[in-house]
């Protein structure tokens, strides 16, 4: 359970009194989650999510995130609309932190997609990229290639006691994404996270996409990447090409993949797993006292990154077009 930050009662009425939600009906911390402190808030006008902002949110960097969802549910996403208290403002602050409220989205995140949710997937990912194209906000992606080095000096001395070899593999993985990492493609607003967690899905349907607090301005065939990584692989590292191949021909059918991003998926799919790996090692060496959170596995991403190592084109990754 990822809380970091316990709210009283007394903080909470304290902190809804400024909003005209109606009495809350129950609150509970939610079992799912590594980066921030969420909550379940049910109130007489219907179910909410309570976020308080923790480690790896720069305050500065709120209005971007909560402008987005506004933005994107605006263009018809379907995403968490943040709700604006009794002063007009959506970010308030509570027990020390900042935090929002946000509506809560009905439907069940999948453990085993299918290869027909994969496609999906790459459709809402590519129509998430054509929402955000006229946002007028811009955000550089703080976990680029630039951030990873600076985040494996962190974790190098431990590293290989999590697996013997970690250490040095990721050095000259690092080497590698340093020098050919793509400049120049077609760039916009990413979500940055589209993990299986972060989708819902009601039967088959995808229904909503939520947790936008690593969106940023990055390429979009990044984004493509990243949700590669997270949804075609299982956690033995095993790949599957029939998903893979159905997310990028999803995506592909909504915006049409240029030959350049399909000449990069290699080595941003590698570039993908790396900025993993790098932040589960850092945060699986580092679990807060006290705080009830599940740190995520980084040899999961240890693993596709053996794949990604061995990947010639994109043909390896599904691609047939
Ligand atoms: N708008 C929402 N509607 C419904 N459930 C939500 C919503 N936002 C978050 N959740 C629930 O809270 C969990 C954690 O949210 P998430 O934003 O992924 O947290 P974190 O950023 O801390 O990892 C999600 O897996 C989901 O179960
Ligand atoms: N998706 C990341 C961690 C961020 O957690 P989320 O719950 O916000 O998706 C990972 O799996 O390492």
């Amino acid at each position: 359970m990822a809380v970091y930050t316990d709210v009283s009662d007394e903080a909470l009425r304290a902190f809804l009194s400024q909003y005209d939600l109606g009495a809350p009906l129950s609150f509970k911390g939610i079992a799912e989650g590594v980066e921030n402190s969420n909550f379940l808030l049910r109130t007489d006008t219907g179910n909410y999510i309570l976020t308080l902002y923790e480690k790896r949110v720069n305050e500065a960097e709120l209005p971007f995130f909560i402008n987005l969802m506004g933005h994107l549910a605006r263009a018809g996403l379907a995403c968490p609309q943040p709700v604006r208290n009794r002063a007009g403002t959506a970010l308030g602050r509570l027990c020390g932190r900042p935090a929002a409220i946000v509506t809560f989205l009905d439907g069940v995140s999948l453990s085993r997609p299918n290869a027909g949710h994969c496609r999906a997937l790459g459709a809402a990912l590519a129509g998430l990229h054509a929402a955000g194209r006229d946002f007028p906000m811009r955000r550089d992606n703080n976990l680029s290639v630039g951030a990873w080095r600076p985040l494996f000096v962190q974790a190098e001395a431990q590293a290989d006691t999590v697996a013997p070899g970690l250490a040095e593999r990721t050095r000259a993985d690092l080497d590698v994404l340093e020098a050919s990492w793509p400049v120049g493609l077609p760039s916009g607003v990413i979500h940055a996270d589209l993990f299986t967690d972060n989708v819902f899905f009601i039967g088959d349907t995808l229904s909503g996409l939520i947790d936008f607090y690593f969106a940023c301005t990055d390429a979009f065939a990044y984004d493509l990447a990243i949700s590669l990584n997270a949804w075609c692989f299982d956690p033995d590292g095993t790949f599957h090409r029939d998903k893979a191949g159905a997310m990028i021909a999803g995506y592909d059918a909504v915006r049409r993949l240029e030959p350049a991003e399909v000449a990069a998926l290699p080595i941003l799919a590698r570039g993908a797993a790396m900025r993993f790996m790098l932040t589960r090692l850092v945060d699986w060496l580092n679990v807060p006292a006290g705080a009830l959170v599940q740190p995520k596995n980084p040899l999961e991403y240890d693993r596709r990154l053996a794949f990604h190592r061995a990947a010639k084109d994109a043909r390896d990754y599904g691609w047939v077009g």
